[in-house]
């Protein structure tokens, strides 16, 4: 009897016993979180917004300090998840370009962007990622919808355009194409809006989607959306573009018509096929004008295409300017890549390793006859010389 009663708990013993480490569980688990919110520990500096003109130096310093290490907690708190996510199986599975240009499998495509958003996959690269899920547990900033977009031009060298600013610590952005102004317009703007990564105070939401810029209907939706939206367009010699725009069909139905047979209606008379996307895209005269039914001029920046390849910095400081950041991202950010035969990061956004686009990226164009070549540049240029007197900028095509 004494034995029993020495070595065995009466039950309420027991329950009591169970509920202390319970509870010490959970306060320890409380702590933890407390601590992963990075409210223990270290005391970091925090911006000054008050910083008078004599402080002003050392308060940009600090501006800039904060904001690279707003961006740094952000991403270290996704590093947590685990490294099977980045498995180059997953990114290749849903590839953006292997998203349909054109009819494109809605759900299938829904179910994409989500799944890039949840990881902040950029799909075309798979170059980082971001766990919005894990933030929102936490409560930090909140998801917007977009301030600024890249609009176009499909081939542009709008992927490159985006990959280079999120390396801004005052830019978020979403990696997939959310097409909400063309294709997914009915799905409303609160759908749109959870699709953005979250963002801090200060810091600027953004996408891309080149068709955009083509799309009837995309500049009254942007406006109704925000009149203040910044447009970003890239530009690229139409012709370029077109043969780049073919490839990329090519790549994926080798068994389409020669590029020749789909540029011209008829082949004797030189007519063009001016319903051929992959012409009437390049008309950018007239899908501007469109624009311009909405929006000024000084809200639409136009990034050349060539330059972004030759002189990646300068043209960055431009969309910088344009966005009213700080000139971080700089000449040492890049370095080119020979056997990519492009301008690659040094370090992507979220990593510490250098950084080129994928392959579907600088594609080698077919051969096209030259003198088929010389007549479509002959067709854009009445169309190229408005354009550069609309956008005020010679881009260099017809030189
Ligand atoms: N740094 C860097 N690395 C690789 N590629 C670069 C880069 N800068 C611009 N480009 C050019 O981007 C072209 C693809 O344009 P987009 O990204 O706008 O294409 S898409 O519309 O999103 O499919 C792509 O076109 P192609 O060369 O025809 O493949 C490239 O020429």
């Amino acid at each position: 009897m004494a034995f029993s009663r020495v070595f065995s708990d009466p039950p309420s013993k027991s329950i009591f016993k169970t509920f202390a480490i319970m509870l010490l569980s959970i306060l320890a688990s409380l702590y933890f979180l407390h601590c992963l919110t990075e409210r223990c520990g270290t005391c970091m500096p925090t911006e000054r917004r008050d910083a008078g003109p004599a402080e002003g130096f050392y308060a940009m310093k600090l501006k800039d300090f904060g904001s690279v290490r707003r961006k740094r907690l952000l991403q270290k708190r996704t590093s947590t998840r685990p490294l099977v996510m980045r498995h180059h199986s997953l990114h290749q599975s849903v590839s953006a370009e292997d998203l349909p240009e054109i009819e494109a499998d809605k759900r299938m495509f829904l179910s994409r962007v989500k799944l890039s958003n949840s990881l902040n996959v950029d799909l075309e690269t798979g170059g980082s990622y971001f766990d919005t899920g894990k933030l929102s547990s936490l409560g930090e900033g909140s998801k917007k919808l977009p301030q600024a977009i890249i609009i176009g031009v499909k081939k542009g060298g709008t992927r490159a355009l985006l990959e280079f600013l999120r390396v801004h610590p005052d830019i978020r952005a979403v990696g997939a194409e959310p097409h909400f102004f063309d294709r997914n317009y009915e799905n409303g703007l609160d759908w749109y809006r959870d699709l953005m990564p979250k963002t801090l105070e200060g810091q600027i939401t953004m996408e891309k989607t080149p068709s955009y810029f083509v799309t009837r209907e995309a500049p009254s939706r942007i406006y109704a959306m925000s009149r203040d939206t910044k447009l970003i367009v890239v530009v690229r010699d139409p012709v370029t573009r077109a043969i780049s725009d073919y490839t990329q069909t090519l790549s994926k139905k080798p068994d389409i018509p020669t590029f020749e047979s789909l540029t011209f209606k008829n082949r004797t008379t030189g007519l063009i096929d001016t319903s051929w996307s992959a012409i009437q895209i390049g008309i950018y005269a007239k899908h501007l004008d469109n624009w311009l039914q909405f929006f000024p001029m000084s809200q639409i920046l136009f990034v050349s295409g060539e330059r972004l390849i030759s002189d990646p910095a300068g043209e960055l400081g431009r969309v910088q300017d344009f966005l009213g950041l700080k000139r971080i991202i700089t000449d040492k950010h890049f370095y080119f890549n020979q056997t990519k035969g492009f301008p690659c990061l040094k370090k992507a956004e979220g990593s510490s390793k250098p950084h080129c686009l994928g392959k579907t990226k600088g594609r080698t164009h077919p051969n096209i006859d030259p003198e088929i070549v010389q007549r479509l540049r002959d067709f854009y240029k009445p169309f190229n010389m408005k354009f550069y007197q609309m956008t005020g900028r010679k881009f260099g095509w017809d030189d």
